[in-house]
C-alpha cells in the first residue's frame, strides 16, 4: 500500500511556484529521504501533507485517505516534527506529553514518558520558552515518537541535536520502521540520508529531479582524483568527464561507472597517484544543483 501518493501537487504563491506538479509515491514501510537545498520546497511539500496549507493544485493522498478532507483523522497516525518547534511556550515537556497522551489515548503514558525523558535527556519540568533550540527539537521527536504513529514526518529532525542525539534519533526512528512505521525525513544531512533511507526524492525549484533507490545498490558514478605535475591543464570534458574540482597539481573528476574506460584514458598521463571511488550523495546532489567545477 502506498503511505504517501503526490498527484500533481502544486502550491503558488505571488505567481510563483513553491511546489510544482509533483508526482511522488512513498511506499508503507520505507525510509524515504527528501533532500533539497533552501527553499527548494521541502516544507511547503511537508505542509500541504499535513493540511497547514492548502494546494493551489493537485492532491495528496496518506494511506488512502485525501491529505485535505481527511486531515482530522490522519492527525491520529501521523507523527510530525517541524523544523521550528513553537510549542505553547508555557506549558512544561510534562504537560505537553500528556496532552499528546490524552489525544492519542495512550493508556501507559507515564511508563511512555518515562522511557523517552530517559532516552533524550528531557528536563519534564521546565517550561517550552525555557529550551534551548536542541532541547525543542528532541521535546517535538518524542512527541511524535510517543504514540507509535503509522507514518513519520520530519522536517530536518536533527537541527541542533548533538551526535549523541542523533544517534538515539536514528536508533529510535530504526525501531519504529521495524514495528512498520513509514519514515519521510527532510535534511540538509547527506551522510544520514545516506545512512538511513531507502529511497530519496532531490528536489530543486518546487520539482523533483532524481529519486535514487539507496538500498538497491547507490552507484551513480566515479570520482576520480589524480595528482601529477602536469594535469593542471588536460583537457577532460572531451572525453566526457566533469570537471569536480582542479590546481595544478590535484584534479578531481566524475565519470559513468566504468573503470577501465577511467583507467584507459588516464594511462597516457604522468601520473604520481590515483584514486577511483563511488560517488557519494554529497557528490551527487552537488553534481545535480549545480555545485560544479571549483578552482581552489
Ligand atoms: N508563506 C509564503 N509566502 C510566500 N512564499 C513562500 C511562503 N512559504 C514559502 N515560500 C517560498 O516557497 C519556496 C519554497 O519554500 P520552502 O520553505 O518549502 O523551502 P525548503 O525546501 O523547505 O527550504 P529550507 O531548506 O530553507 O527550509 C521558497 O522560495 C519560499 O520563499
Amino acid at each position: 500500500m502506498e503511505a504517501i501518493e503526490m498527484e500533481g501537487l502544486t502550491k503558488i504563491y505571488r505567481k510563483r511556484a513553491a511546489l510544482d506538479n509533483v508526482h511522488l509515491t512513498v511506499e508503507q514501510g520505507e525510509r524515504f529521504g527528501f533532500i533539497g537545498p533552501n527553499g527548494a520546497g521541502k516544507s511547503t511539500t511537508i505542509k500541504l501533507l499535513l493540511d497547514f496549507i492548502k494546494p493551489s493544485k493537485g492532491s495528496a493522498r496518506i494511506f488512502g485517505l485525501d491529505a485535505q478532507k481527511d486531515s482530522e483523522s490522519l492527525k491520529r497516525i501521523i507523527g510530525y516534527v517541524p523544523s521550528d518547534v513553537h510549542y505553547y511556550s508555557n506549558l512544561t515537556v510534562e504537560e505537553i506529553l500528556m496532552m499528546t497522551g490524552k489525544f492519542h489515548h495512550i493508556h501507559n503514558i507515564k511508563e511512555m514518558m518515562a522511557y523517552y525523558v530517559e532516552r533524550f535527556a528531557l528536563e519534564p519540568k521546565k517550561k517550552m520558552k525555557d529550551l534551548s533550540l536542541g532541547n525543542r527539537k528532541k521535546v517535538a521527536i518524542v512527541n511524535s515518537l510517543i504514540f507509535n504513529p503509522e507514518l513519520l514526518i520530519l522536517d530536518e529532525p536533527t537541527n541542533g541535536l548533538d551526535p549523541l542525539m542523533q544517534h538515539r534519533l536514528f536508533e529510535e526512528l530504526n525501531y519504529h520502521n521495524k514495528e512498520g512505521a513509514t519514515i519521510f525525513i527532510s535534511t540538509h544531512n547527506l551522510p544520514e540520508v545516506e545512512a538511513f533511507c531507502t529511497r530519496t526524492a532531490f528536489i530543486r525549484e518546487g520539482k523533483i529531479i532524481s529519486v535514487e533507490d539507496m538500498a538497491s545498490g547507490y552507484q551513480p558514478g566515479k570520482v576520480v582524483t589524480l595528482t601529477g605535475s602536469a594535469i593542471g591543464t588536460e583537457d577532460f570534458e572531451s572525453k566526457g568527464y566533469r570537471v569536480l574540482s582542479r590546481t595544478d597539481r590535484v584534479v578531481s573528476l566524475l565519470y559513468k561507472d566504468n573503470v577501465n574506460q577511467i583507467l584507459a584514458d588516464m594511462s597516457s598521463l604522468d601520473l604520481e597517484d590515483i584514486e577511483i571511488r563511488n560517488q557519494n550523495l554529497e557528490e551527487k546532489f552537488m553534481t545535480l544543483y549545480g555545485g560544479g567545477e571549483s578552482h581552489e
